[in-house]
């Protein structure tokens, strides 16, 4: 071979060769460059295709790139928040007999104990020790226990028998009679001379004021009266808004003003509206505060003192919870004291076995018991019914 074929056929193979790797190499370089910016599906693309654009409006493409407005901007302007949906809760009466079951649960432990001592082969001097005792147990007081144990002692002996039956109906007849069957328990809700009826409603706090406002409210709209609520807690922000959650459920209007306003004014509003309105009912609910305290319970003079330049208070529920025993007896007799307390609102009865506390608590301060709190639901606030709270116990 002619040696300047062969270096020729050499050139060209090496520039093939060089050519080659040129190519490869640059074809290389571009490929990682092109793989970062590429997006993934949820990535962002340089310019989305036409196509990718119509899924992507119609929501079916991933995450929407960085540089498009998010899906909320791009999204028609939301419409007004919906009104809250009026409830229509249901009526007052007959509240007791529907939580009878509740009320029997968490009392008829100790009517029970009451009657199987009651049962025994032998009523001696121990047993009704033991039937005192667990009287005195359910906090129904000293007094109103030994009461039940003398006349049920004197009425066995008389009877001269105990059968179960007739047993239970002497303690039922003994526990009605310390209870007061025929006392007024109505809450005074009715309006009178063109103006509405004025409920106040007070307690130490936690003691289920605001909620027990609430129910009561959508008891009487239940009832179908209508109703003005007053948030006077301007102590704790959240009451209020807790109760224009009560009211705004059941359409009543609640009047209020800024945390920390004085509560006398804002009383004094609510019964103003409620005269404006002629409303049936305003209920003003109160700031909780400890018995103890002097400058507070001055405070809860002057609310009341404030809204009868307006109007006469009709009622003044004074709420009690049920668990604290002895305690709340000593605070219904300070609160007795300065805003003439109408009528009680037991709370938290579900919560119990101490219902005796009702006994005790009419008998120190001779007023009613008119409302028992039977759980934290919004219907769960009864008018109080002897007969049933009674036979509950029994069983
Ligand atoms: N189990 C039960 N809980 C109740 C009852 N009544 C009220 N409660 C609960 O008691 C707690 C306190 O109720 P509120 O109405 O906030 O008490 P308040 O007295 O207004 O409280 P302050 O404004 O702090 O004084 C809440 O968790 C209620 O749900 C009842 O009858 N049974």
């Amino acid at each position: 071979m002619d040696i300047t074929l062969l270096v020729s056929i050499i050139v060209v193979v090496a520039l093939l060769a060089v050519g080659g790797f040129f190519l490869v190499r640059t074809r290389r370089s571009v490929t990682p460059g092109k793989e970062e910016t590429k997006p993934e599906v949820t990535g962002e693309p340089e310019e989305a295709a036409p196509e990718e654009d119509r899924e992507r409006d119609a929501g079916t493409v991933g995450t929407p790139p960085a540089h498009a407005p998010p899906a909320e901007e791009a999204a028609p302007a939301p419409a007004e928040p919906a009104a809250p949906e009026i409830e229509t809760p249901p009526p007052s009466a007959g509240r007791m007999v529907r939580l009878r079951a509740r009320l029997a649960r968490s009392q008829s432990s100790f009517g029970q104990g009451l009657l199987t001592l009651l049962s025994a082969k032998t009523l001696d001097e121990d047993t009704w020790e033991e039937i005192e005792d667990t009287l005195i147990t359910a906090d129904i007081g000293v007094t109103s226990a030994t009461q039940i144990v003398e006349n049920l002692r004197t009425r066995v002996k008389v009877l001269g028998t105990r059968d179960t039956e007739e047993v239970r109906g002497l303690l039922r007849e003994e526990l009605l009679n310390q209870i007061g069957a025929d006392a007024d328990r109505a809450v005074r809700t009715e309006p009178h001379s063109g103006r509405p009826a004025v409920i106040m409603v007070v307690g130490v706090n936690g003691t289920g004021k605001t909620t027990t406002t609430g129910k009561l409210a959508r008891a009487l709209v239940g009832d179908g009266r209508s109703v003005v609520l007053g948030a006077a807690d301007t102590f704790r922000a959240a009451a209020t808004e807790q109760l224009q959650t009560w009211g705004g459920r059941v359409g009543a209007p609640v009047v209020r003003k800024e945390e920390g306003a004085d509560p006398a004014s804002v009383a004094f509003d609510a019964v103003a509206r409620g005269i404006e309105d002629g409303a049936d009912t305003v209920i003003i609910d109160t700031a909780g505060r400890l018995h103890t305290k002097t400058g507070l319970m001055d405070e809860l003079g002057k609310v009341k003192r404030v809204v009868e330049k307006k109007s006469q208070v009709d009622e003044v529920l004074l709420v009690l919870d049920a668990t604290t025993g002895q305690n709340g007896l000593r605070q219904a007799r300070v609160f007795a004291e300065v805003v003439n307390v109408t009528g009680i609102a037991l709370t938290k009865l579900d919560g119990t076995a101490k219902g005796g506390i009702i006994v005790q608590v009419q008998r120190e301060l001779g007023v009613p018991v008119k409302l028992v709190g039977l759980g934290e639901g919004p219907d769960d606030l009864a008018p109080f019914d002897p007969e049933v709270f009674v036979d509950a116990i029994l069983g």
